[in-house]
């Protein structure tokens, strides 16, 4: 995305009742609010803008090599293991040890930076909470803001939730689980705060003010001297790690604390990341806790790398599992990886949820997590993800007996079978068929999905199961993908070519569908139509969108003193 060029809505004037306090070239553009105004001061401008001037010929250069790598790509190469850092990949070096305070990791609840969840998630049971500005959350000024606010509420220890409704007051226990914060992606700008006339970084933008308002009160109450604690997703190559490296070096500096405070787990969650595995942990081994298998995504990505293979169209998204080859081998390459450097490999998302009205299918549900954690763990995880607090149970339960009071497996499952992985294990074809249902589901959830996030909402239970940014990129690039090779739908006996009328056709069914599901009231009031259209020029874009939010951004931005059509 061209950073200058971001689209706003046509502006309607409102009343300024406030602005915040900025240092030179920078400007606010979002709405103003006085709890905003805690986070967004002078000082703590400065600290994001002076990260924006030194690192963003750096992001930009990055950028350029991944539209560089995606041209390799798509003229036919596919990515594999770079010759020129063998003597990294083979070279015997640690990451820095373990800090004690995340040294067991057994079980990490992630959701979004909303209050309620925060305080809930905090006081879970999980050792560990991942507070997400990414995959469950929509990047509107107000919940970004509004998440920084909570955020460091939570490690003041402070915050509190009022549900009057329901008459309760949340508050934190005595224990809560260790904080890390996942930041956006490179790709993200921040189209609410312009730095020298350009948005600024999501990423840095999230990063900057969280850790510049919490890290000193983060190292003396939570993290025993060490942290913040952060999770980086979606990178593709090591020299992105390499800037987060010097942003957090960088940062350090600048609050006077020692260089390997800041950790960070790095999600891999793209095709490209798994064969840069050590290069990454090598260049943030002074600040590196671990490797996590970011599946959802790796999925889209495997997809997005291969958009100009049409021999390699995806199966149904269902059957795409972790018992596929590919999957296997990246669970396994990155456990022995990670082992190897001494950090953690965590495991990933299941994307079950609790089924309250249904105990049959609440308890099925229940098995499926506990087999992919069994999985997980026996393979060699130190630990994994639960995406709702009624799963924490049963995760704990799976880790915990396989691994007994040890906080972790690092030191004890090597996985040096592991080492012999090849290219062609990692990019093995997904096997399976396809079906209508599959292209149905996609669109359904799809347009479900984009229909929230546009109302704020970046994390939302369908069909039992939760889904993000990450599980609804899947739905519309497997639908761009058929409809682009014109896939046959072969798994129901049906034998149909995907086509743009076929397409037309279930958009339509599964909008009358989704109508009756959701009722008329809510579905006149939701942004559905506007998701539909918007989902349906992804699908059959010529060629495709990097990123479903990249596009969906445009539609959430509203400048201050510019009203959007509809507020958020
Ligand atoms: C691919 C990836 O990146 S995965 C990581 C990113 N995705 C996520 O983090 C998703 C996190 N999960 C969620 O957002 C939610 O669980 C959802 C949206 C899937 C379902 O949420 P809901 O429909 O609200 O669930 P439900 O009604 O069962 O919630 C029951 C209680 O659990 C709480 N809860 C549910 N999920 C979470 C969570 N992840 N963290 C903290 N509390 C939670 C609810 O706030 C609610 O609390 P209350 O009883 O005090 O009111
Ligand atoms: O961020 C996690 C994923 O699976 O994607
Ligand atoms: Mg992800």
């Amino acid at each position: 995305m061209d950073l200058g060029t971001q689209k706003t809505y046509p502006a309607l004037v409102s009343k300024r009742i406030g602005s915040y306090d900025v240092p030179e070239g920078v400007e606010v553009r979002g709405g103003y609010d006085p709890e905003f105004a805690r986070i967004l001061t002078r000082d703590a401008l400065q600290f994001v803008a002076d990260l924006q001037r030194e690192f963003r010929n750096h992001i930009r250069y990055a950028m350029e090599c991944r539209r560089e790598a995606k041209r390799q790509y798509n003229e036919g190469a596919s990515p594999g293991f770079d010759p020129a850092t063998l003597y990294i990949r083979e070279g015997d070096w640690t990451c820095a040890p373990v800090p004690p305070a995340v040294a067991d990791r057994r079980v990490e609840i992630t959701g979004p930076v909303e209050r309620k969840m925060i305080i809930n998630a905090l006081n879970s049971g999980a050792k560990v909470f991942m507070a997400d500005f990414e995959d469950a959350l929509s990047p509107s000024w107000e919940n970004l803001m509004r998440g920084q606010v909570n955020l460091k509420d939570a490690v003041e220890g402070t915050i509190t939730f009022d549900d009057k409704a329901r008459n309760r007051v949340y508050k934190l226990n005595d224990q809560v689980a260790k904080l890390f914060v996942r930041p956006r992606g490179w790709h993200l700008p921040e189209s609410h705060i312009f730095i020298d006339g350009e948005p600024a970084t999501g990423c840095l933008v999230d990063f900057g003010f969280y850790f510049y308002h919490n890290y000193a009160t983060f190292r003396k109450t939570r993290g025993a001297g060490f942290g913040p604690f952060f999770y980086l997703p979606k990178m593709e190559h090591s020299r992105e790690a390499k800037i987060w490296n010097s942003v957090f070096e960088r940062a350090e500096k600048r609050a006077g604390i020692e260089k390997g405070s800041i950790r960070a787990t790095v999600l891999v969650e793209t095709l490209p990341a798994v064969f840069q595995m050590d290069e990454i942990l090598y260049e943030l081994r002074d600040h590196s806790v671990g490797l996590n298998c970011g599946r959802w995504d790796y999925i889209f990505s495997y997809v997005k790398t291969f958009q100009a293979h049409p021999d390699r169209l995806l199966p149904d998204r269902v059957q795409v599992s972790m018992a596929q080859h590919f999957m296997k081998s990246y669970s396994d390459l990155l456990i022995r990886t990670c082992h190897r450097r001494g950090v953690h490999a965590m495991g990933g998302m299941a994307a079950q949820i609790p089924i309250r009205d249904d105990p049959e299918a609440n308890n099925a549900a229940l098995e499926l997590v506990r087999k992919d954690k069994l999985r997980e763990v026996k393979a060699g995880h130190d630990g994994t993800w639960a995406a709702h607090p009624g799963l924490i149970p049963a995760c704990n339960e799976v880790f915990t007996n396989q691994m007994g009071g040890a906080p972790n497996q690092i030191d004890t499952t090597k996985r040096e079978d592991a080492a012999g992985l090849t290219e062609e294990d990692l990019l093995q074809r997904p096997r399976g068929v396809r079906t209508m249902e599959g292209l149905r589901l996609n669109t359904r959830v799809g347009i479900q999905y984009l229909a929230a996030w546009l109302t704020g909402t970046g994390s939302v239970p369908l069909y039992s199961l939760m889904e993000d940014a990450a599980t609804a990129e899947i739905s519309r690039v497997q639908n761009w993908q058929w409809l682009k090779y014109g896939a046959e739908l072969d798994g129901d006996g049906t034998r149909v070519k995907v086509t743009p009328c076929l397409f037309g056709r279930v958009v339509e069914e599964e909008m009358g569908r989704i109508e009756r599901e959701v009722g008329k009231e809510k579905f006149r009031k939701g942004r559905y139509n506007e998701a539909r259209k918007m989902f349906i020029r992804q699908c059959l874009a010529p060629s495709l969108d990097d990123f479903l939010t990249l596009d969906a951004y445009n539609h959430i931005v509203v400048h201050h003193p510019t009203n959007a059509p509809s507020k958020l």
